[in-house]
């Protein structure tokens, strides 16, 4: 099923059986060694995670954890599952604050609970390549491999809360790695190959520095 340029590349992985499950021991020794937090702080400079915002009554929000965000850097993404404007989301949408509508009406549902998340995985499942996954589902469970994917816990702008980042919507070309796809925390709700994976990032407006929240304005995107 994997084409083979992917194949030829990747035939030692291929050969390995890998268990199902890995051991609680060794998965808390992995843990230790390959913190997802640490490698962004080493390779970006910072790093963000969700905590209790700032705002009074408005329940979680993203902040950065240490280090600072140059002005200009992909300071988070938004996952979910994508949705082309005439594709039914009636169910998940009913009290979801967690989907976002792009320009051209296409819309993302970030919500990591309920049949928001029961369809994210399904959907993941489905495009499953061989070894390789289509996108990362990790950012609906405790054991985050991207701790970037935390767009859409960020809040909106207010008087005195200026917004720090803005959205940036962009097309996964045709010729991203396909092994590189479950680094990618969207996925199609459809597996409709006419339309190429949209993906929305949040970009640092200024310098950001540690322990600041990150505030967007809901009603702009950069385009
Ligand atoms: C996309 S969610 C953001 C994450 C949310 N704070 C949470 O903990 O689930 C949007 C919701 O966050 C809350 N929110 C966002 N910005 C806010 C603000 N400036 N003031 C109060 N509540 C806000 C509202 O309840 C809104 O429906």
């Amino acid at each position: 099923m994997l084409p083979e340029t992917v194949k030829s590349k990747y035939h030692d992985l291929l050969s390995v059986q890998h268990p199902r499950v890995k051991p609680l021991e060794y998965r808390h020794e992995q843990q230790n060694t390959f913190k997802p937090e640490e490698i962004l702080y080493k390779t970006l400079g910072f790093s963000v995670a969700q905590a209790t915002s700032s705002l009074i009554s408005a329940g979680k929000g993203v902040f950065v954890t240490r280090g600072l965000v140059p002005k200009g850097a992909v300071v988070s993404m938004y996952p979910g599952t994508v949705y082309q404007k005439y594709e039914p989301i009636f169910f998940q949408s009913v009290g979801n604050p967690f989907i976002f509508r792009c320009l051209d009406g296409v819309l993302i549902d970030g919500n990591d609970k309920g049949i928001s998340k029961v369809v994210y995985r399904s959907c993941n499942g489905r495009d499953r390549l061989g070894p390789f996954k289509m996108s990362d589902s990790t950012w609906l469970t405790s054991e985050i491999c991207n701790p970037l994917a935390v767009g859409q816990y960020v809040n909106n702008c207010s008087n005195d809360r200026a917004a720090n980042v803005c959205y940036q919507e962009f097309d996964v070309p045709a010729v991203f790695p396909i092994e590189l796809k479950q680094y990618l925390p969207n996925i199609a709700y459809s597996c409709d190959k006419q339309s190429p994976l949209r993906c929305v990032i949040l970009v640092a407006l200024r310098d950001i520095k540690q322990g600041e929240e990150l505030f967007s304005n809901y009603y702009t995107i950069v385009s």
